[in-house]
C-alpha cells in the first residue's frame, strides 16, 4: 500500500492497488471521451491536446510544490529530532504534549479532519523511533 491514511473528511478518495497505481472506476479517465482529438498525451489522461498542455503546465507547478513539501517536511523532522536530543541532553523529557497538542490543533482548524492526520504524521516524523 502506498498511503495508511485513511480519508475521512469528505475529500478525494482514491483506492490503492498494490503497485501505487489507483484502480480505474467508471467515467473517471479510464475510456476515451467524446471530444477526442489525438492520441492520448504523455500520461495526461486526455486526448485533447490542448487540455493536455494545460495539464502539463499545471503539473510543473505542482511537482514544484512536491519537492517544496518533502524538503520541508525533512527540515522539520530534522528540527524536531535536535529539540528532542537538546532537551534529553538538558535532564528534560523527549516530547511535550502540551506543545504537540497545539499542533494538532493548529492543523485541525486550518485544514479540518485532514490537517490532524497531517499533523500526527509530521509529529511522528520528527519523534524518530520511540
Ligand atoms: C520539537 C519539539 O519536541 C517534540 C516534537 C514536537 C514537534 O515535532 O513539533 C512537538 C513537541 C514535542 O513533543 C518541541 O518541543 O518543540
Amino acid at each position: 500500500m502506498m498511503t495508511d491514511v485513511v480519508e475521512s473528511s469528505g475529500g478525494m478518495a482514491s483506492r490503492k492497488t498494490g503497485d501505487g497505481d489507483t484502480d480505474p472506476r467508471p467515467g473517471d479517465g479510464g475510456g476515451v471521451p467524446a471530444s477526442s482529438t489525438g492520441p492520448e498525451t504523455a500520461g495526461t489522461g486526455t486526448n485533447d491536446s490542448a487540455a493536455a498542455a494545460r495539464i502539463m503546465a499545471i503539473r510543473e507547478r505542482i511537482d514544484e510544490i512536491d519537492r517544496t513539501l518533502i524538503e520541508l517536511w525533512q527540515e522539520r523532522a530534522g528540527l524536531s529530532q535536535q529539540v528532542g536530543a537538546t532537551r534529553i541532553a538538558s535532564g528534560g523529557t523527549r516530547l511535550v504534549l502540551s506543545r504537540e497538542r497545539e499542533i494538532l490543533e493548529r492543523f485541525r482548524q486550518a485544514l479540518g479532519a485532514d490537517g490532524t492526520q497531517l499533523a500526527l504524521l509530521l509529529l511522528r516524523a520528527g519523534r524518530g523511533p520511540l
